[in-house]
């Protein structure tokens, strides 16, 4: 099945009797369109009305799908809505204040001229701020939109609600404050300066969808100057997924990882990361191609084989990940049967997971389950506990290993919606933190 990505919420009237609902659920899949969540909204006197998520695959077949419903006698179409960006209107986050504030002594207690007292105290011992502040629970979820999701360099403000997503999903998921931070400078200098002089109100700081070659040096510098962890989700939470993916694969399949043949298509900020950390777990055959001579050359020098061809590294290989973000890269004809295909680029896939099943691969899996959200939470959760001032590559391997601990048998990654997966790695991190 090809991946539904129109997504509509359609407000329909039935009849309130039996039957009727069904008919319109009918009508709806007989068209191939996917139901979602149905919400009753409100009952008339003699009929009902839904909310009904659908998906589609396209414009086209979302239209063909509202005619058979508008088609349904005794039943109406009242509206047809986005509800991805209706989900959107006013943004995804807010912030709130931790106490009360109802009498005068809570006004002078929460602001002046109480707070004069903590910033004093402050000022005597700054590791009080870790006490009296939310600094120790901040992360700051810093990108300059040069390269969100694959949709490329569309600006830090286009990127928003990636941001506005991470520091949803931090929050929902660690509980740990996620502020977007959105550059105007593309400049490597220019990013490690400005992220230099916001970090003492972070206990960290995650670099989001900053492109390649550029997120490399920025990532270096940040760590190696600053004294709070610094991770670039991109690389390093991307491999650390992909890592527990690829050993989940293998230990379904009954094959040594470290015997594997990965092949790695597309050697930016995801893929050379992926590729760096499959060799550290000592995985001996790691190939990859790219477009870029620099992409990989700077694989060769971290051990890599680069191939000249796709066809190629798709023969050779039998675990195949793509991080391209071009969709439909892949084609079928160049799968091997047994193979191992992970095309994780976001919104869409290099190839549709179903696809590579029936051309023959064991597994496969795109970016909407391999996804970075099972690592980052829990990886800052883990580090900002144990009062790290880095995240090492340990720790990430750790965290790999962790995800995979929870991923059940002939299953690649866990559900993020499992809050015990983000507990998991995060006591993982710890423990290596406190080692
Ligand atoms: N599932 C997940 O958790 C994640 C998925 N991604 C996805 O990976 C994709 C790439 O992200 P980044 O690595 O941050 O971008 P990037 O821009 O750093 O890297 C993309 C690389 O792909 C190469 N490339 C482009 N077209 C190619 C082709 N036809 N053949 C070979 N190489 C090609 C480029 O030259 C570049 O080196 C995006 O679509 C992003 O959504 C990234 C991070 C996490
Ligand atoms: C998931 C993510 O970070 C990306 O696609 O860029
Ligand atoms: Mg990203």
């Amino acid at each position: 099945m090809a991946e539904k990505n129109v997504i509509r919420a359609l407000m329909v009237q039935t009849p309130s009797l039996p039957g009727n609902l069904g008919r319109v659920a009918s009508a709806i899949g007989m068209m191939g369109g996917d139901i979602g969540e149905i919400e009753t909204v409100q009952v008339g006197p003699t009929w009902t009305m839904r909310n009904i998520i659908v998906s589609c695959d396209s414009e086209t077949h979302l239209q063909e799908v509202l005619e058979t419903v508008r088609n349904l006698e005794g039943v109406i179409l009242h509206a047809v809505s986005d509800d991805v960006l209706q989900a959107h209107e006013g943004g995804k986050i807010h912030m709130t204040s931790r106490l009360d504030i109802h009498s005068i002594s809570d006004l002078r207690r929460v602001y002046t001229p109480g707070v004069a007292e903590v910033c004093r105290e402050i000022e005597k011992d700054p590791e009080k701020a870790r006490i009296y502040t939310s600094i120790g629970n901040s992360v700051a979820i810093v990108t300059d939109g040069t390269a969100i999701l694959g949709l490329g360099d569309i600006g830090s403000v286009a990127g928003m609600p990636v941001m506005e997503g991470k520091a949803a999903l931090f929050d929902r998921f660690v509980g740990i404050s996620g502020i977007p931070i959105l550059l105007n400078t593309k400049d490597p200098d220019e990013i490690v300066r400005t992220v230099k002089n916001i970090a003492s109100g972070f206990g960290g700081i995650l670099l989001e969808d900053i492109g390649s070659p550029h997120c490399f040096e920025v990532e270096e510098r940040l760590k190696n100057e600053l004294d709070i962890p610094v991770m670039h989700d991109d690389q390093h939470g991307t491999a650390v997924v992909t890592l527990a993916a690829v050993i989940s694969a293998c230990r379904s399949a009954g094959v040594d990882l470290k015997d594997a043949s990965v092949g790695q298509i597309g050697l930016g900020a995801a893929g050379l990361a992926i590729c760096r950390m499959c060799m550290a777990y000592g995985v001996s055959d790691v190939v990859g191609v790219d477009l870029s001579e620099d992409a990989k050359a700077r694989l060769a020098q971290y051990g890599g084989a680069p191939v000249d061809s796709l066809p190629e590294l798709m023969e050779r290989c039998d675990i195949v990940i793509a991080t391209t973000g071009v969709p439909g890269l892949i084609k079928k004809e160049w799968i091997r049967k047994g193979q191992v295909i992970l095309s994780l680029s976001n919104p869409k896939p290099e190839i549709e997971p179903e696809e590579a099943l029936a051309a023959g691969a064991a597994y496969a899996a795109d970016g909407r389950s391999v996804n970075n959200v099972l690592g980052f939470p829990g990886i800052f959760r883990g580090v900002l506990n144990a009062r790290s001032t880095e995240i090492t590559p340990q720790m990430l391997t750790a965290a790999a290993e962790a995800i995979a601990a929870c991923t059940k048998p002939g299953y690649l990654v866990p559900n993020p919606l499992n809050a015990r997966v983000h507990q998991v790695v995060a006591e993982a991190v710890e423990t290596v933190a406190h080692s």
